[in-house]
């Protein structure tokens, strides 16, 4: 056995246990990178299929693949040795059958040694929750507004309005966790509708724009730190302006190519001997 101290890294049950505890802190993370900056500070980092609109720039999650989801879970494993990593089924990879998700679901098991994944859908989807949960695969539920149903919901809107809809979200919630679902995301929903399911579900839940009822919080780290600007829904609160920062350091490196005073003496390769501050 080994006697090095490592960071263990927070398990599936760790997560599931924090039920009514201490708020889970959750972001989103596509890069190595930005996984190694978020990692000492949450405990489930979910690489989301909303790269396609973050990354790639489609207007949609509709276009993304499983390869370019297990590209990037695979990327935000190498970045994070503390945080819970779940990766997003995409569109199209496991809404057929319980069968063609087991298969798409293990390949992002095996192939970016992810803890679990995410998949969108209620009640319709517990069958699905319950193949893979029962077969070795964690699944974390994903309900309310489900940006794969954009074209079924006409937009990104939030739900729980009406009685009809609040309890039809409720349903849904109820319906996976029940199917085995380790945790629930609660995404778009009215506040009082967040907090009765949260109080009804066995395991936690997880908000994005559904108040701090829920037993933790999660958003797209890009809105957060102010790197994305196409849209900003309302639920995002940015803590940081790095977008601007990139703006203004791309204008002073134009700048300075321009006037030649970049590369300095201290960035170019010399011949011995030659000296790095004269002339
Ligand atoms: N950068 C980013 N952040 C997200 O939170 C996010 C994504 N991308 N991509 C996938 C989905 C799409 N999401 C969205 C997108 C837009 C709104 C939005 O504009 N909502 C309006 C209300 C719209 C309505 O009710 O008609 C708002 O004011 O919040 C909300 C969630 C959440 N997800
Ligand atoms: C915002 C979260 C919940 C998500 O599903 C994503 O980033 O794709
Ligand atoms: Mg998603």
């Amino acid at each position: 056995m080994s006697t090095v101290a490592r960071v263990k890294r927070i398990s599936i049950p760790q997560i599931r246990n924090r039920k009514g505890a201490e708020p889970l802190v959750c972001l989103t993370a596509y890069t190595t990178q930005m996984a190694r900056r978020l990692d000492p500070h949450v405990d489930l980092l979910l690489v989301g299929d909303s790269l396609g609109m973050v990354v790639y720039g489609f207007d949609s999650t509709l276009p993304v693949t499983l390869d370019m989801m297990i590209a990037h879970g695979a990327a935000v494993m190498r970045g994070a040795e503390h945080a819970c990593v779940i990766v997003d089924l995409p569109f199209g990879s496991y809404q057929e059958s319980p069968e063609q998700a087991f298969r798409s679901a293990a390949r992002i098991m095996a192939e970016t040694g992810a803890s679990g994944v995410k998949l969108e859908g209620g009640a319709e989807m517990a069958e699905t929750v319950r193949f893979l949960t029962q077969r070795c695969i964690p699944v974390c539920g994903h309900v309310g507004l489900m940006p794969q149903a954009v074209n079924v919901a006409g937009g990104f809107k939030a739900t729980g309005r009406s009685e009809e809809e609040a309890r039809q979200v409720m349903r849904d919630a109820q319906a996976v966790a029940e199917a085995g679902a380790f945790a629930v995301v609660l995404e778009g929903t009215l506040e009082p509708v967040a907090a009765e399911i949260t109080a009804a579900l066995p395991v936690p839940t997880i908000g994005i724009g559904a108040s701090a009822a829920c037993d933790g919080q999660i958003l797209v780290s890009e809105d957060v730190f102010g790197l994305f600007s196409d849209f900003t829904p309302r639920f995002v609160k940015r803590y940081a302006d790095l977008g601007g920062q990139i703006s203004q350091a791309a204008e002073a490196y134009a700048q300075d190519v321009r006037a030649r005073r970049f590369p300095g003496r201290e960035h170019c390769f010399l011949p011995k001997g030659a000296s790095r501050t004269g002339s």
